[in-house]
């Protein structure tokens, strides 16, 4: 089983890619973000002080609370609970169409699809739910899709140490669609393999079929 969080640094780099618990900065106070929110009301050409705009600041500032969350946990943790009961079963275990919404780093714009993550375990399996714990802790950060899947592979391929991770991931990035380029419904598609599924053709045609797999009941 992993390090307790305290015993490990805030920052962690694994093939240049950061999957601990995010940098470290000195976040300003709340008083700060809510006269931030106020400045870009008043560049966006409206007045902060009209009654119905009044409490915005406050509620963007939780609203960012909310969508910014995943710097506040550490995706190590979330896995850090394992059982090695599980009888013999020695084959993938796959969780597909895993909600995400997580904002883009460029512009601070949603991007939403969906997550297929599949592991090989070796010994020991982690609670279903922690798999989509450690892509919610991911997309509560400012991301690109290729980074966020980068990421929730080599935590889970470092943390399990399986035969093999593999995660596809799904979306549309609003900032393509609302403003620039105007495109919408453009899906982009990311995947990250580690083990088996990077190694064996097989194996990774067969997580691709079942991710992409339609027409199912
Ligand atoms: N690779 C990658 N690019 C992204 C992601 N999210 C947004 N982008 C892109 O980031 C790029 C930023 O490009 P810039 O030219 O710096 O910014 P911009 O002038 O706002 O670009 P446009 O969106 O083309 O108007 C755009 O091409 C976006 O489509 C992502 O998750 N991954
Ligand atoms: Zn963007």
């Amino acid at each position: 089983m992993d390090a307790t969080a305290k015993d490990r640094p805030a920052r962690q780099l694994y093939a240049g890619i950061e999957i601990g618990r995010g940098p470290q900065i000195t976040r300003p106070s709340r008083e700060k973000a809510e006269e931030a929110v106020r400045t870009l009301i008043a560049y966006a050409g409206d007045d902060p002080q009209r009654e119905g705009l009044r409490d915005t600041p406050r509620r963007v500032t939780s609203a960012y609370d909310e969508f910014f969350a995943g710097y506040s946990e550490d995706p190590f943790e979330v896995l850090s609970r394992t059982f090695d009961e599980v009888a013999g079963y020695d084959d993938i275990v796959m969780l597909r169409d895993i909600e995400l919404h997580s904002h883009c780093e460029h512009h601070m714009i949603p991007f939403i699809g969906k997550a297929h993550i599949a592991y090989f375990p070796t010994d020991r399996v982690v609670g279903l739910s922690k798999l989509a714990r450690v892509v919610e802790v991911f997309a509560r950060r400012l991301q690109t899709q290729e980074t966020m899947t980068a990421q929730i592979a080599e935590t889970i391929d470092r943390v399990l140490k399986p035969k093999g991770v593999a995660v596809m991931i799904e979306a549309v990035h609003q900032c393509m669609s609302i403003r620039g380029v105007r495109k919408p419904d453009v899906a982009t598609i990311t995947t990250q393999f580690t083990g088996i599924f990077k190694e064996d053709p097989a194996q990774q045609a067969r997580f691709m079929q079942l991710a992409t797999e339609r027409g199912r009941s």
